[in-house]
């Protein structure tokens, strides 16, 4: 199934995405800081999309990182894929605006809908609107990072392609860099699960971006075991380079 603009599971997507992402303004205007304020984050998030899923569309599976799992998602036709705060740690580093809400929805084998709110930037991202690629500035490709957990190859990686890195924190937003053009990709390795990528892969494709495993395979979501490690989201043009160099630098890190 492809991404279709439009469509009443898309538009649900991101009205859920900014609800929760209201929720976390309010929680995060309070006096909380540190793990008082991830944890309050996280909770806060997960019960305003688990709520109002409950009530749109109460026979759906949901799989969400905030979530006990439950076996039923792998039978059902309908499943919610949700991280109600991607980039938790940039969340309780006020003023830092580079965390986002996830919702996903997949439908019978692919991800069908999805949007991400970045609700410290007061914008929302979804497959029933996909974001039009800016034409591309010239310049060394872009590379956007995690902040705190970049892939060990990153740096050969970097240096090979002549790229510049852009750490930042949260998937979401990371995704957002290269649909907006601030960057021209986003590599990751080392882990993630599937709620981190679902969303933002799922907008990814609507915009016409690459998305892939980082050795080229697909990424394929609703699986029994929801660790989705790694990922490449960038524009076409530069899909097989990136691809191709990561092979190499990888192989050398992992027969370290
Ligand atoms: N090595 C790793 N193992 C597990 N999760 C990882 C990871 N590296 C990044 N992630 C998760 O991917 C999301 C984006 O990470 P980053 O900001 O570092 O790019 C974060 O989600 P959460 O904030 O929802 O926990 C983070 O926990
Ligand atoms: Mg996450």
């Amino acid at each position: 199934m492809t991404i279709e603009p439009g469509g009443d599971d898309a538009r649900l997507a991101r009205t859920l995405a900014q609800a929760a992402g209201l929720a976390l303004l309010e929680v995060r205007a309070g006096s909380a800081e540190g793990t008082e304020l991830k944890d309050a984050g996280d909770a806060r998030a997960q019960a305003v999309l688990a709520g109002l899923l409950a009530e749109s569309c109460p026979g759906d599976a949901v799989l969400s990182e905030e979530a006990a799992d439950s076996a039923a998602r792998l039978s059902a036709d309908r499943v919610w894929i949700i991280d109600p705060l991607d980039g938790t740690r940039e969340f309780s580093e006020r003023p830092r605006s580079d965390w986002a809400v996830h919702v996903a929805f997949w439908e019978k084998g692919e991800l069908a809908a999805g949007a991400v709110a970045l609700p410290a930037r007061d914008v929302a991202y979804g497959t029933d609107e996909p974001p039009v690629l800016p034409v591309r500035a010239e310049g060394p490709i872009r590379l956007a990072v995690s902040r705190s957990r970049p892939p060990a190859f990153v740096t050969a990686v970097a240096e090979e392609l002549g790229a510049e890195l852009v750490p930042m924190g949260s998937a979401g937003v990371k995704c957002s860099s290269v649909w907006t053009g601030e960057a021209d990709a986003y590599l990751h390795a080392g882990g993630q699960f599937e709620w981190d990528s679902a969303a933002p892969v799922a907008v990814a494709r609507a915009a016409g971006l690459h998305t892939s495993r980082i050795d080229g395979s697909p990424l394929v979501y609703n699986r029994p075991d929801p660790k989705l490690p790694d990922l490449l989201v960038c524009r076409t043009e530069f899909a097989e380079t990136i691809l191709k160099t990561v092979a190499r630098h990888n192989s050398e890190v992992s027969t370290r």
